[in-house]
């Protein structure tokens, strides 16, 4: 992105060189570092989700099953999530780009990045980790509605035209990455997102953010920051009208979205050294 807001895949070239290189069965022989961040992240996160994150994701997450004191090899993962929801994860080094990220998501593929993050970035890190893609996305991939809706999204991610994928990204930022949902029970988390991250799982259900009523063609003219904690998040009312959603028109939303033009970003721009 030319603008000074830093885009996902100008933070990716920083982390490319940070991926494992797994072997020929795909099993990564990871460093004792990585294993002890994935524990302290499991511990600390395990204990700050009760009452914060939806019924979905705890379902999931304990189907899971996933080890508190190492990195779980992605074959494991693999057996869940296909018996779930028939969805397998994809090793890739770090961010890819829109064609290869919707391509992957079309066909129920999951990209995974092969790094952990440094014990200096434990709270929060710009770019998607192994942490995140594990702990953050793959416990809602085992319910059949949100993996529907995220495969659907794919679909229409591979045949849209570039400015049209960039509108995209936004309903996916603000529900698939950093969505909320109302239930019975109170505010609840379900982006993936938020919960890889204990300092953004706080934030997120705290007064200090704007929370709005979920509504698709919003979300899509709103612009977003990938390197902040954000500062507006949309809830839904159920998580079934991602589901629904997934039915309707959601290309018409993208065209509307753009006749309307951009909601004015509740953010100062990036300094530029957030590109670097
Ligand atoms: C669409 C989404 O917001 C984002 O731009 C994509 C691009 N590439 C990605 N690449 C990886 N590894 N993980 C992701 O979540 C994404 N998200
Ligand atoms: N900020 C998230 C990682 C993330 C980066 C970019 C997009 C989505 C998620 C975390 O700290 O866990
Ligand atoms: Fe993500």
């Amino acid at each position: 992105m030319t603008s000074s807001n830093p885009h996902l895949s100008d933070v990716a070239s920083k982390t490319g060189y940070r991926a494992r290189l797994p072997d020929e069965n795909g099993y990564i022989d990871w460093p004792e570092q990585d294993n002890a961040t994935w524990q302290t992240l499991m511990q600390r996160q395990l204990g700050m989700l009760e009452g914060r994150v939806c019924q979905e994701y705890l379902d999931g997450l304990e189907r899971l099953a996933l080890p508190e004191d190492r990195i779980p090899q992605l074959a494991d993962i693999d057996r869940v999530l296909q018996a779930a929801t028939g969805w397998q994860t994809a090793q890739v080094p770090a961010l890819i780009p829109f064609d290869t990220f919707f391509k992957l998501l079309a066909n129920r593929r999951f990209p995974v990045a092969t790094f952990i993050r440094t014990p200096e970035e434990l709270d929060y890190l710009k770019e998607p980790d192994i942490f995140h893609e594990i702990f953050g996305h793959c416990p809602m991939l085992t319910n059949p509605a949100f993996a529907e809706f995220t495969a659907t999204y794919g679909r229409l991610g591979l045949e849209a035209e570039p400015k049209q994928r960039v509108y995209l990204a936004r309903l996916y930022w603000m529900t698939v990455e950093f969505g909320l949902v109302d239930t019975p029970a109170g505010r609840r988390i379900y982006g993936g997102g938020i919960i890889s991250s204990p300092k953004e799982t706080l934030h997120a259900l705290s007064d200090t953010p704007e929370h709005l009523p979920f509504d698709p063609i919003e979300a899509l003219r709103t612009p977003y920051r990938i390197d902040i904690l954000q500062p507006l998040y949309y809830v839904l009312d159920d998580l079934t009208t991602l589901h629904d959603l997934s039915q309707q028109d959601i290309m018409a939303m993208v065209h509307r979205a753009m006749e309307l033009g951009l909601h004015e970003p509740r953010f100062e721009p990036a300094p530029k050294a957030a590109k670097a």
